[in-house]
């Protein structure tokens, strides 16, 4: 993430190298705090302020970690004046008083010094959360499109709101704890060895026990929290596919096998929380007992020293209460420490993504002039299969040649691969074997962001998000917050999409729902163009037909848009009307992996044994077969 998200190199390379010197010092929270500090633009400033509250609230834990160890050594001194007084009630109000009145200042200034830490530490927190999310989000963005076949968006969702609260709270709230616990616990027992060393020695027999306990529990909890937060992503992608899909669970009345589904991933939750929570139960148990028996043990040695003067009556006080705090400060340990062991959990999964490089870099290559570009594609002998099914080959050895400015139509059978034709020339995916050249050069050399801005592409099925139709349509723009109101009607104008959308209600300002849902499947092909119509006017165009029978007049509006959009361009349409491959310079017809047939729609017609011939054939028996059952 560090050399990706600024221009300034000598700032990054003083991180880096800080960072992995200081990686071998502490492999997670200190990289951690680095990395999230290199995330913004203006670095500097950035960093001082986080530095700065960090190491404010670090002060203030101080000094109410101070008023509160101290406490119990005055209030020891407090109850000795009253002892010691014995009759003489004035001395003794005097002494009282200023006492008294010396130490509610002292706890104002503690209680003050503690609310200012845990508040900087909660915004300090939350800062880092959100340059977290931030970082993990960019860095998903940045991968292949591969990596999104094999990672479910649920499961990734989970790592961007869970794990980064988790790690968020564990190196901040958490850390401030287990530091004021620290503190507290060192204070308390020096203070305790202060009033009483043999007191001290004999009460703290029962600490080793407790602190390996707290070890064994926290290692449990660490592989008990993964698997939980495994099992609850698992749930959560469930219920995100499902919702997202909601129009389909309930055309076939799922919901109630859908709920069942779930509540099986969620119990599988429940029962990892139930034995986190046995764990969890019988560790408060013991800790508790322990402290009970802690506080008897100085109740009862104590008392023995008294009775043999060793002691006096506050000094006893005060190191009970010291007892008490240092029973507390071991509870907040082993609790900071089991924090932190999930917090290594969520990390773990964070830093994997993080860490991931996609396979091939976004934005780095060689960049044309754009006056340079005619736009003559090339596919030389590739073979190509999905990451995730490489043992089943789209293509073997297949070539095609589609010069510039000219339409070539890919048709084929379903699943022959034309749209992972157009996947490959988007660069979505990179050929096993063979090259892909635009004007001769390879597009592996190219840029694959200044590739995609001189591709136009028109998707089947248009994904829209859910905003309004103006902001939608700005989307496709280079720089959206530089497109006015005219730019978007004039695109909507040429694309033909104007009519239609001013006759919503409201416009160009309706929300379209996720995903476009509640526009109409024709709605959403005629907005289909639209985007095209904002990019820097592309070079080549990559068209998938829609498959769906659109009625005669927005078929009309859709087609007259389409001839529009491929004036002067090279074009690659994946084609399924006959009048869209009637006007095409060329066809090629996948099949077997490999272009089976290529070359002019009516030299292709005219052989009758070809595959074209067939497809077409197949394709007017279909068209007359639906006619014939309807009339
Ligand atoms: N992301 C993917 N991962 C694995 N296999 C895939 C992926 N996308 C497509 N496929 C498989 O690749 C083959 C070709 O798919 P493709 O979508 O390119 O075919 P198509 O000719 O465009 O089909 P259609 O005409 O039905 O849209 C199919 O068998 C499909 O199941």
């Amino acid at each position: 993430s560090l050399y990706h998200h600024s221009p300034r190199p000598q700032y990054f390379h003083f991180c880096y190298t800080g960072q992995k010197l200081i990686s071998h010092i502490s492999p997670w929270v200190l990289r951690s705090s680095i990395d999230f500090l290199c995330f913004d633009s203006d670095l500097s400033l950035y960093f001082c302020l986080l530095f700065l509250s960090l190491a404010a609230a670090v002060g203030f834990l101080t000094v109410s970690s101070a008023v509160s160890m101290s406490a119990p050594f005055f209030l020891g001194r407090v109850i000795d004046t009253i002892y010691t007084a014995g009759t003489d009630t004035e001395t003794m109000t005097a002494s009282l008083t200023s006492l008294c009145i010396m130490l509610t200042g002292v706890f104002l200034c503690g209680g003050a010094a503690n609310a200012a830490r845990v508040y900087l530490m909660q915004v300090s927190g939350q800062q880092i959360v959100r340059n977290l999310r931030a970082s993990v989000f960019s860095s998903i963005l940045r991968q292949e499109v591969a990596f999104f076949d094999k990672n479910r968006t649920g499961e990734l969702i989970n790592r961007l709101s869970a794990d980064t609260s988790v790690v968020g709270h564990s190196i901040t709230d958490n850390l401030s704890d287990g530091l004021r616990a620290v503190a507290q616990a060192a204070a308390g027992v020096s203070m305790m060895f202060y009033i009483s060393p043999s007191l001290a020695s004999f009460v703290l027999l029962i600490v080793p026990p407790m602190a390996g306990l707290a070890i064994v529990y926290g290692r449990y909890l660490r592989s008990i929290s993964k698997r939980t937060q495994d099992a609850l992503a698992q749930a959560t992608q469930l219920a995100e596919e499902r919702i997202s899909n909601m129009r389909t669970v309930r055309a076939f009345g799922k919901e109630l096998s859908e709920v069942n589904t779930y509540t099986l991933k969620t119990d599988h939750v429940l029962n990892l929380a139930k034995k986190e929570a046995i764990m969890r139960a019988g560790f408060f148990g013991m800790t508790g007992l322990s402290g009970n028996i802690m506080i008897l043990s100085v109740l009862y040695k104590g008392g023995l020293l008294m009775a043999s003067q060793h002691m006096t009556v506050g000094e006893l006080s005060s190191f009970l209460m010291y007892t008490f705090w240092v029973g507390i400060s071991i509870a907040g340990l082993s609790s900071f420490y089991s924090e932190l062991m999930k917090g290594f959990g969520a990390g773990a999964r964070l830093w994997e993504l993080l860490d991931r490089k996609p396979e091939f870099p976004q934005n780095e290559g060689r960049v044309l002039s754009s006056d340079q570009l005619k736009g003559q594609l090339e596919f030389c002998d590739v073979t190509f299969s999905y990451p995730t099914r490489k043992e089943a080959p789209i293509f073997q050895n297949l070539s095609l040649s589609v010069p510039a400015g000219t339409i070539m139509a890919v048709v084929g059978p379903s699943g022959s691969g034309k749209s992972t034709l157009v996947s490959l020339l988007l660069r979505l995916y990179d050929p096993n074997a063979g090259i892909i050249t635009v004007d001769g050069h390879d597009i592996r050399d190219l840029n694959p962001y200044w590739l995609r801005s001189h591709i136009g592409t028109v998707s089947q099925e248009p994904v829209l998000f859910s905003c309004s139709i103006r902001d939608n349509i700005a989307y496709g723009a280079v720089d959206p917050d530089a497109v006015n109101t005219e730019d978007i009607y004039r695109a909507a104008r040429v694309a033909n999409a104007y009519d239609f959308i001013q006759g919503f209600p409201k416009g160009f300002d309706t929300v379209v729902g996720e995903k476009g849902v509640l526009l109409s499947g024709e709605e959403q092909s005629i907005f289909n163009t639209v985007w095209v119509f904002f990019s820097q006017n592309p070079k080549i165009l990559l068209l998938d037909e829609a498959t769906s029978a659109l009625d005669a007049e927005n078929e009309f509006l859709v087609q007259e848009a389409m001839e529009r959009l491929m004036e002067g361009r090279t074009v690659v349409i994946i084609a399924h009307r006959l009048s869209t491959i009637k006007n095409a310079d060329a066809v090629a017809v996948l099949d077997q992996q490999r272009i089976a047939e290529c070359g002019q729609p009516t030299e292709l017609l005219g052989n009758r044994q070809g595959l074209f011939r067939k497809l077409m054939e197949k394709q007017a028996f279909l068209q007359e077969e639906q006619q014939r059952a309807l009339l």
